[in-house]
């Protein structure tokens, strides 16, 4: 039976790589895209379903949950859209820490809610199983250790984790709710050598994770009937340094 996915931040990285994944195992595959790049014309030519949606703004986030909420099942939400703002940015330390906790933090929990129903209705079509939908954030690392440079989205990131927590109560046994906690799963295009070196030296396992650690995860999660409210760690073993 295909299965239904939405996915956050389909654009680029992590997101682009987790739609491709999902199209090509048969699912059909909702995607959100911020701003407009070729990928998302490949995903919608391999029959994905793209939805324009800033999580900044409200009324971009309602109009989101009304399209979603009109499909005729929903199995899997995975929260991957995300802000990586530093500290030092121009905003107002205000508007920093705003920006940060609707992007990671109200935003998931307005589409969760909203979408509950849909995800145990479509888990309920699997009579024999619990735990058959699944709402997966991707947190960071970060979310347990903090950070200097990022405090508010460190903190915006600890604050979802403790969505999966309470999400994971209130939806069982119908719906498995997870975090994923990566760490230097992808560089970034303007990250320099010295840069690298020094992220690389932060894990006992010294290395860009790659898309398929996130990917293979994330089927994990799928198909257990078993973990709900739990967070997986995909650090290199950062904690034992
Ligand atoms: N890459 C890594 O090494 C790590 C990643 N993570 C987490 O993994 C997830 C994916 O990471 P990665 O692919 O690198 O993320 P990126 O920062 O490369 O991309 C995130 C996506 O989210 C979108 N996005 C950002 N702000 C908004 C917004 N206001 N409304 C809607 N969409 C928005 C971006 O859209 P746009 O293209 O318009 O900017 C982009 O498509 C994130 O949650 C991240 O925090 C955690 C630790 C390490
Ligand atoms: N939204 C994003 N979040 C994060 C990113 C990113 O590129 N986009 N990158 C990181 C780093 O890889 C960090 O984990 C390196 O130590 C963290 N979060």
């Amino acid at each position: 039976m295909n299965k239904t996915v939405l996915i956050t931040g389909v654009g680029k990285r992590i997101g682009y790589a987790l739609a491709k994944h999902f199209l090509a195992r048969g699912d059909n595959v909702i995607g959100t895209y911020r701003s407009h790049y070729d990928s998302i014309e490949q995903l919608r030519k391999l029959g994905a379903t793209l939805i324009q949606c800033d999580l900044t703004e409200t009324t971009s986030v309602a109009n989101l949950i009304e399209q979603v909420n009109s499909a005729a099942r929903l199995d899997c939400i995975i929260h991957n859209a995300s802000d990586w703002l530093p500290d030092n940015n121009p905003l107002s330390p205000s508007d920093t820490i705003n920006r940060m906790m609707q992007v990671h933090v109200n935003a998931p929990y307005e589409i969760n809610l909203a979408l509950a129903d849909l995800l145990i209705q479509s888990a309920q079509l699997n009579t024999d199983v619990v735990g058959a939908s699944n709402i997966i954030h991707i947190t960071d690392y970060v979310a347990e250790k903090g950070s200097k440079k990022h405090i508010a989205y460190a903190a915006s990131k600890a604050a979802l984790h403790n969505l999966t927590l309470s999400f994971a109560s209130k939806l069982a046994p119908h719906v498995k709710v997870n975090s994923i906690a990566p760490a230097m799963i992808l560089f970034n295009e303007h990250d320099d050598d010295a840069y690298k070196v020094k992220a690389l030296a932060k894990a006992i396992l010294p290395k860009e994770a790659g898309n398929h650690e996130i990917i293979a995860l994330v089927e994990y999660l799928q198909s257990s009937h078993y973990v709900t409210g739990r967070s997986y760690a995909v650090d290199g073993g950062r904690q034992l340094m």
